[in-house]
């Protein structure tokens, strides 16, 4: 599979910092995947995200690239990639502009000077995929948080980026809310084929991911499927994060004697396991 976003070499210093929130780290991100960023606060995880989409500009180093969706940051190609990237904040709050739901849906697509029809079209289209057609002439701030994320959500499928990046986009919501707008996510990546970024702090919503990035003080301590990384558990204990819940259990199990196989990385997978194990007792 394609890579959709390279970064070789970056920085980022913000001004008057003593030092980067990011600190020379490369990586790459497969087309169509799900990967989660996770680190503790401050250890520049959103700077991350910023730079993906052109809203920071990395320092200045000849060994520096960035490369979304084939296309090399520069001050020429910044639009561009903005373009292909939608970022869902953390307070949902903060990121309404309409005065409906349908205006504010809409407004990304005002901004690209679509005609009428086709906008309303679209707006239709994009509520219905989000299950928020029933709201569609309310006040956004009527909504409860569950379904603001779900209208933000909207608004960026309807300008069809290539990615979606979810900053701490459910870390506002009730566990029932949450797995809602990640089901959605799922969903939506499947149909219209985007790559999820997502930034957390929810480390169980990692462990589903396809590929999860470690970091720690602007840097990045490793990256890989959940299994290679929550598998280091020293190291994620070493970085202020606990593993995830399937992982801790498996390394319990294993301290008192029970085998398991390897590569156990979803409940499922581990509850069927254990029956397994059950019913061979
Ligand atoms: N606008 C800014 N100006 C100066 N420093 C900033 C700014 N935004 C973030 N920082 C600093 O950069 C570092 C990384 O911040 P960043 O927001 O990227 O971390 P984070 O991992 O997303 O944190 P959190 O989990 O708390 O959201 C922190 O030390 C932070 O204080």
């Amino acid at each position: 599979m394609e890579n959709i976003v390279t970064f070789k070499n970056v920085s980022f210093t913000y001004r008057e910092a003593k030092k980067p929130a990011v600190n020379n780290i490369s990586f790459s991100i497969k087309k169509g995947s799900w990967t989660s960023i996770v680190g503790h606060n401050g250890s520049g995880k959103s700077t991350i995200s910023r730079l993906i989409n052109g809203l920071l500009v990395p320092d200045d180093n000849p060994e520096t690239e960035i490369v979304v969706d084939g296309i090399k940051l520069s001050d020429d190609t910044v639009w561009d990639i903005r373009n292909n990237v939608g970022i869902v904040f953390q307070n949902p709050d903060n990121q309404f502009v309409g005065a409906t739901v349908a205006d504010d849906v809409a407004f990304g697509l005002e901004n690209r000077g679509i005609q009428r029809d086709k906008m309303i079209e679209i707006v239709d289209t994009v509520l219905k995929e989000v299950n928020m057609s029933d709201y569609k002439n309310s006040e956004p701030s009527n909504l409860s948080g569950g379904q603001k994320q779900r209208v933000a959500i909207a608004g960026i499928l309807a300008i069809e980026p290539k990615i979606i990046i979810l900053d701490e986009a459910t870390s506002m919501l009730d566990p029932q809310g949450k797995e809602h707008i990640i089901e959605l996510v799922k969903r939506m990546k499947q149909k219209n084929d985007l790559t999820v970024i997502s930034i957390t702090h929810d480390i169980n919503e990692a462990a589903n991911s396809d590929q999860v990035l470690v970091i720690n003080d602007g840097n990045l301590v490793t990256s890989g499927s959940p299994n290679e990384v929550f598998i280091q558990t020293k190291m994620i204990n070493e970085v202020g994060l606990e593993e995830p819940f399937i992982f801790k259990l498996q390394e319990k199990l294993k301290a008192v004697g029970i085998d398991l196989p390897p590569n156990l990385d979803t409940e499922e997978k581990l509850v069927d396991a254990l029956c397994r194990l059950n019913s061979k007792m």
